[in-house]
């Protein structure tokens, strides 16, 4: 189902664990930064709206997208956290660098939850021009932070079991 037939920001809070217990870090990339801080706000908005304390909800800035990484990485190793959430948003550009940076980041997160314990929850945008990252941060599709944060939630319950 493709997003244009699905609201990224429903969710049913009857059906979401409540998340007072749980810590989460969320890593943003500064590139396109309204759109990065469109999808902050909407997953910070969806975690403390399930019972997430805001001191259990620790943020860092990188960069770009691909430093995304590293910052995750650096935060599963220092931090005592139940997710974390990485935040960037590629847009295509005039050369082939929007593909190496998207399949770097993707296959960077796939590892990252191949190597700890704690889940690494994706919420990078991966778009062709800035209209459609409006779009989904907290525009007519809705907010991909929202889905990110009820996502981490019901990983964190997941990973409990
Ligand atoms: N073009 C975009 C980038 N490019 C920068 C890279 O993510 C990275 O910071 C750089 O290559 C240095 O390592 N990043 C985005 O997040 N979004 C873009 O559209
Ligand atoms: C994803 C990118 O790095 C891209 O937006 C950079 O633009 P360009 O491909 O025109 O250099």
């Amino acid at each position: 189902m493709a997003t244009e037939n699905k609201n990224l920001s429903n969710y049913d809070k009857n059906t979401i664990p409540n998340a007072k217990d749980f810590r989460f870090g969320i890593v943003v990339s500064e590139w396109n930064e309204q759109v990065t801080e469109g999808l902050y706000n909407g997953a910070f908005a969806a975690l403390t709206d399930c019972g997430a304390l805001p001191e259990n909800i620790i943020r860092w800035n990188v960069p770009g997208s691909f430093e995304l990484i590293f910052g995750a990485r650096q935060m599963h190793e220092k931090l005592e956290l139940d997710a974390v959430i990485v935040i960037g948003c590629v847009i295509k550009g005039e050369t082939m660098h929007f593909e190496f940076v998207c399949e770097g980041v993707t296959q960077g997160m796939k590892d990252l939850n191949l190597l700890y314990d704690v889940p690494t929850i994706f919420c990078v945008l991966t778009d062709n021009n800035m209209q459609q990252s409006l779009d989904r941060s907290g525009g007519k599709h809705g907010n991909k932070g929202v889905e990110a944060a009820i996502a981490a939630i019901k990983m964190v319950e997941l990973n409990r079991k």
